[in-house]
């Protein structure tokens, strides 16, 4: 097995009216957010993880194997170093925040528990909720101490089963900037759990689109977004994340460059310093096709590539187009008539227009 894919699972497992079917292999750093519609089988997989629940199969973290039937060997839940955080954080109520904090490193006991506990309130930035006792805690202050709780421990992966599901939009969008630092900055995988697209295309490095207990589709967050079952499964969520670079700034229009092999895209003034890696999501339907370069338009944002693809959308009455530049992929919602009119086809050089784009 190669270090890059250090994570495996081979899961197969029947009930009544589900059946899990699963092999993967997955990164063994970075996040990979499991995706899919509601009974798809995502909690059961987090479960078989945990040794929660016993499907058949193989469950391995680079050379430690915690299932492997054929083997006969099954490592039971508290064998399994792992750290795992709910929709509803679970700290004691009746401990302080540190008190919560120690007595995870404590339970685990291992060496460089001190250090592991800084370095997860840092990267939680919790220090300053030491003191507070549990019940005083905004739901997303209780999710980082959760989390950060469950990093202490030094854990070989981390589960993360809907974190943000409880929250407002606001708590939501006070815990993100937290979250994100997860996918640079642990050397473990994060195996989260997540119906929402915002944070899909936020933290996710990897995703698996899950249906009925089957892989639908998995890869690195940008080949998966682009990839027309997962769009036909966004339905008008669908999009394309792009990898990037913060190039300039102008402070006039207050608007910030971002580098995106070479096109330019300008979004909102953001405090970045320049050659901060950066991440940008555009909407399939906020993206129009032109065959010349469009010059008298308000649309600033333009990126000239060629069409690679060409799929159903959910209505009739529009397709999906993969645009690809250099090794970059968008999508484009547009209509069937447009697609006709212009005589778009696969292999056409066009221009895409894009009329919004946001900083994932
Ligand atoms: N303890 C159980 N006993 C029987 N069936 C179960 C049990 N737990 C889950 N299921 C069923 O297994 C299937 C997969 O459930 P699971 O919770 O893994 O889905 P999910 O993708 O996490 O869903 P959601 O997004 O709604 O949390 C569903 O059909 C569910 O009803």
């Amino acid at each position: 097995m190669t270090n890059s894919k250090a994570l495996r699972l081979a899961l197969s497992l029947r009930r009544q009216s589900f059946a899990l079917e699963v092999d993967l292999e997955l990164p063994a750093r970075g996040v990979t957010v499991l995706f899919g519609p509601s009974g798809s089988g995502k909690t059961t997989i987090l479960r078989c993880v945990a040794g929660l629940e016993r499907a058949q199969g193989l469950v391995t973290i680079g050379d430690t194997v915690w299932q492997d039937d054929a083997h006969a060997k099954w490592a039971p839940t508290w064998q399994r170093d792992l750290g795992y955080v709910f929709q509803e954080a679970s700290l004691f109520e009746h401990l302080s925040v540190q008190a919560n904090l120690v007595y995870g490193i404590k339970r685990t006991n291992k060496p460089g528990g001190e250090a592991a506990l800084k370095a997860a309130t840092t990267l939680l930035g919790i220090e300053h909720l030491a003191d507070r006792d549990t019940t005083s805690l905004s739901g997303g202050e209780r999710q980082r101490v959760a989390i950060a709780r469950a990093l202490a421990t030094q854990p070989k992966i981390l589960l993360l089963d809907e974190p943000l599901a409880s929250l407002d939009s606001a708590r939501r969008q006070e815990i993100l900037p937290w979250l994100e630092r997860l996918h640079n900055e642990l050397s473990i995988p994060v195996l989260y759990v997540t119906h929402a697209m915002e944070e899909l295309t936020r933290l996710a490095d990897h995703v698996v689109l899950l249906d009925n207990g089957r892989v639908k589709v998995e890869g690195s967050v940008s080949q998966t977004l682009s990839d027309s079952v997962f769009a036909s499964h966004a339905g008008s969520e669908a999009g394309a994340v792009l990898a990037g670079s913060v190039a300039e700034h102008d402070n006039t229009y207050h608007l910030t460059c971002i580098d995106v092999s070479g096109a330019r895209l300008w979004v909102r003034q953001k405090e970045l310093a320049v050659g901060t890696a950066v991440r940008v999501h555009i909407h399939a339907s906020d993206v129009s096709l032109a065959l010349i370069e469009p010059r008298d338009s308000s649309i600033q944002n333009k990126i000239c590539g060629v069409i690679e693809s060409i799929n159903d959308d959910a209505h009739p009455a529009s397709c999906l187009v993969g645009i690809r530049y250099q090794d970059q992929r968008l999508l484009a919602r547009v209509t069937r008539k447009a697609l006709v009119t212009l005589g778009l086809n696969v292999g056409t050089v066009v221009w895409a227009q894009i009329k919004s784009v946001a900083l994932a």
